[in-house]
């Protein structure tokens, strides 16, 4: 049996999540997301050789929210190195993205880089030496150099939108601070890290964005070298066992993919060696991923084979 068109395979899975009436919930605790038409849907798959498969939306601009994350992470490794791992684990947390209920007992130091506790305290290394508009610039400028497109942006009104209501995020970053966790002011760790989740991008412009991550630290297209091989691997460890917070189990299970979700309803899938693939439905599930998005992956998995758990037979 031949391996299925990829390009039928996205258009079925554009014209399916099109016709769901089963949405999920948009989240509503950022005020300026509450407002978004929750009747949207996108996918892209970056390839190797640089072309973007896309269905529905794939030109609309959404919030990236915890997505910013992974690239986030990307950019403190290479600044501090292995270091980072002293102020943030990498196991999973099996709680809410923004739950403060580990931190007391272990110090301060939160799970993973992935839970709003641990991307802080990263958004706190990439500040570090910096001002915060400074290190805002050097985040959106990673992600229009990893993306090649200058549209990517930071979107004003959400990031103010959080920066009213953020105050969850402001007990975290305080309770880190008070065990000596977080090095520079709070308001001004927030400040970029509200920015960065702010970030407005396209399917398309995300799919090629995280193509690194799916060919080595290398991306492809651009024969730009992002970072190493061996540091690749590991942010897609994390993606994997963290990604989806305590969703991450089920997300391994349906999906079989290392991947990163964000409350806009983004998701950035890594299929190595093969794809870096984006969805984007804004309507979230329980844990707070996007719902549709994740059946949308589970669906490109299943009908290309491209599960790193294994595929079916004629797949692959
Ligand atoms: N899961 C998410 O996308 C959370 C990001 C959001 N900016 C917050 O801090 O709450």
């Amino acid at each position: 049996m031949p391996s299925p068109d990829l390009s039928d395979v996205v258009a079925e899975i554009a014209a399916e999540m099109a016709a769901r009436p089963d949405r999920g919930q948009v989240a509503t605790y950022i005020p300026e997301l509450g407002r978004i038409d929750p009747n949207q849907f996108a996918i892209a798959v970056a390839l190797r050789d640089g072309s973007v498969v896309c269905g529905g939306d794939c030109g609309t601009y959404f919030s990236i929210q915890s997505v910013s994350k992974v690239f986030t992470l990307t950019l403190a490794l290479g600044l501090a190195g292995d270091r980072l791992w002293n102020r943030v684990g990498r196991e999973p947390s099996g709680s809410r993205f923004n739950s403060i209920v580990q931190l007391e007992q272990e110090r301060g130091i939160p799970r993973n880089p992935f839970i709003n506790a641990g991307a802080i305290a990263v958004t706190d290394m990439i500040l570090s030496g910096h001002q915060p508009r400074e290190a805002l610039g050097e985040i959106l400028r990673l992600l229009q150099f990893l993306a090649d497109d200058d549209g990517v942006h930071i979107d004003r009104a959400v990031a103010a939108s959080e920066e009213r209501t953020g105050f969850n995020n402001r007990a975290l970053a305080n309770f880190m601070k008070g065990f000596g966790v977080i090095e520079n002011t709070v308001e001004y760790v927030l400040g970029v890290y509200f920015h960065h989740c702010a970030i407005a991008m396209t399917a398309r412009q995300l799919a090629a964005a995280g193509s690194f991550l799916a060919h080595q630290g290398k991306n492809p297209a651009t024969g730009h070298s992002v970072i190493t091989a061996e540091r690749a691997r590991r942010i897609n460890a994390i993606m994997l066992t963290c990604g989806h917070y305590d969703g991450s189990g089920e997300f391994a299970y349906r999906v079989g993919l290392p991947g990163k979700s964000g409350v806009g309803g983004g998701i950035l899938a890594v299929v190595p060696g093969k794809a870096s693939v984006a969805v984007w439905s804004p309507g979230l599930d329980a844990w707070g991923n996007s719902h549709l998005g994740r059946i949308a992956l589970e669906m490109l998995t299943t009908r290309m084979g491209w599960s790193i758990f294994g595929a079916p037979a004629g797949t692959g």
